[in-house]
């Protein structure tokens, strides 16, 4: 029978099924982060318990490491409780083991999304979770990775299985070609806005389509990234060669025989023609503009040539209370062109947009517009996803561009993605951000976070307001 991709994923990694449904799922590769551990280490303590899989498990500290004044060491952590976390994470490590620890001020440290697939941790056909929301991202790679909860993490470090159910398919087709100036951020953020936080709920999306297709890795991955903002937990695309290219050659992949192998079994990771989809969404990527996101929901969002929404064109009434509630938060006025919204700091980074096709972006936008960041934008700053993309970048010279234009080169993490660390905005601070979150402080109490594609906030850092980048491609 044709079958999708998640099909496949699935059929491949069910070791046992209940009548209602309820499956146990064997785990590849388990990713690990400072946040979501300490407890599931406490537990498998607590309980005489060791790692069911060493092998299975890659960890980083992310979330709350500093991106400045590294050389001070764990000194500059000022937080207690970022600091306790992070040196819990390294002791955990030490006692349990695991197959690649990136440890804070390591050269490979970085944002686990974007170390996963960096270092081969993420390969095609593999289950990957993570204590993470955002593990949709390695769904790039046609591996089927999904966020769990604390106790699954323990769960799985337990036992290598976690419990699950099923999911539908959703098929998300756009094809066609990409305008100039736009990119993979702009495809995710318009199609979260044609279906909503909630149009994925209950399915494992696949992305497909020429537009997909035509997308880097790194930018397939951006799109796989938000499919947890659309609702799914998992966001998928099929192998092809650009998978494999990527993948090859990097520290944790297979090599010689093991790598043929491999090869030609990922090679076989595609939906059959013909494979049953229970919905399915087309987007045409001709017509996609730029997006900048008005609201406190990823759904919340509009093309730079638009306006901000006016509640009294909503019917519904809820929509409308939504609405209101969000320009209140945003301090926002019905009708604004999106263009004349000024910001306060630019947030170049997080596991959306921090890899090395994202630096090259955000510092050709730079070099282009040939200007300093304006008067009225108080901090821009770029965090490179990891040590590793900050190494490249600044072997490319980027950093110096960034930095001739005024720009801050921090060093890698989380950081301003959701301000677990000192990275944080004021209240009533506006903020141009490539991150995926735009929640009520999710960037710091009263801030005001606006989503866009690197290039787009560049460009927006050196005018100081949101500016169409398709006048510059
Ligand atoms: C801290 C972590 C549990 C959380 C997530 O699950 O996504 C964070 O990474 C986020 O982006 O909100
Ligand atoms: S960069 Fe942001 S979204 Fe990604 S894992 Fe870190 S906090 Fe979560």
């Amino acid at each position: 029978m044709a079958r999708t991709l998640y099909d496949k994923l699935w059929d491949e990694h069910v070791v046992h099924t209940e009548e209602d449904g309820t499956a146990i799922l064997y785990i590849d590769r388990h990713l690990v982060h400072e946040v979501t551990s300490p407890q599931a280490f406490e537990g498998l303590r607590e309980a005489g318990r060791k790692l069911w899989r060493i092998s299975s498990v890659v960890a980083t500290a992310d979330h709350n490491t500093p991106t400045t004044h590294w050389e001070r060491g764990y000194d500059g952590i000022e937080d207690p409780i970022s600091k306790e976390q992070i040196t819990t994470l390294d002791s955990n490590i030490k006692e349990f083991g695991a197959a690649a620890f990136f440890p804070f001020l390591s050269k490979r440290q970085g944002i686990v999304h974007v170390i996963g697939p960096e270092s081969g941790a993420t390969l095609p056909g593999m289950t990957v979770v993570c204590g993470d929301s955002h593990t949709s991202t390695h769904g790039a790679f046609g591996a089927l990775a999904h966020g769990i909860g604390t106790s699954e993490v323990e769960h799985v470090m337990a036992t290598q299985t976690l419990l699950a159910k099923k999911a539908k398919n959703l098929l998300v087709k756009v094809e066609g070609k990409l305008p100039a100036g736009c990119t993979a951020k702009d495809i995710v953020l318009a199609i979260i806005g044609k279906i909503g936080t909630a149009g994925g709920t209950g399915y494992t999306i696949e992305f497909a389509g020429s537009a997909i297709r035509d997308l880097s890795m790194e930018g397939r991955m951006t799109v796989c990234n938000m499919a947890i903002e659309a609702g799914a937990r998992a966001g998928l695309v099929a192998v092809d060669e650009k998978t494999l290219a990527y993948v090859k050659g990097r520290p944790l992949s297979p090599t010689g025989v093991e790598w043929d192998q491999a090869a030609d079994y990922w090679k076989t990771l595609h939906s059959d023609p013909g494979a049953h989809f229970d919905a399915v969404v087309e987007l045409d990527a001709t017509q996609i503009r730029p997006q900048v996101t008005w609201g406190t929901s990823p759904e919340m969002v509009v093309p730079i040539d638009g306006r901000v929404p006016d509640p009294d064109k909503e019917k519904d009434a809820n929509k409308r209370d939504a609405i209101e509630r969000a320009l209140t938060y945003m301090g926002l006025e019905p009708n604004k062109p999106m263009n004349d919204i000024f910001i306060d700091k630019v947030f170049i980074g997080s596991c959306t947009n921090s890899r090395i096709e994202d630096m090259r972006e955000a510092a050709a936008m730079v070099k282009k517009l040939g200007q300093k960041v304006a008067k009225n934008v108080k901090l821009a700053m770029v965090v490179p996803g990891s040590g590793v993309v900050k190494e490249q970048a600044e072997r490319e010279g980027l950093d110096a561009i960034f930095k001739a234009a005024g720009f801050e080169w921090r060093e890698p993490g989380c950081s301003m993605c959701l301000a677990m660390n000192a990275d944080r905005l004021e209240p009533g601070e506006r903020c141009a951000s490539t991150s995926n979150r735009n929640f009520e402080g999710r960037q710091g109490a009263g801030g005001r976070t606006h989503l866009v594609s690197p290039a787009m906030a560049a460009a927006a850092a050196i005018n100081g307001h949101f500016v169409d980048v398709r006048q510059f491609a």
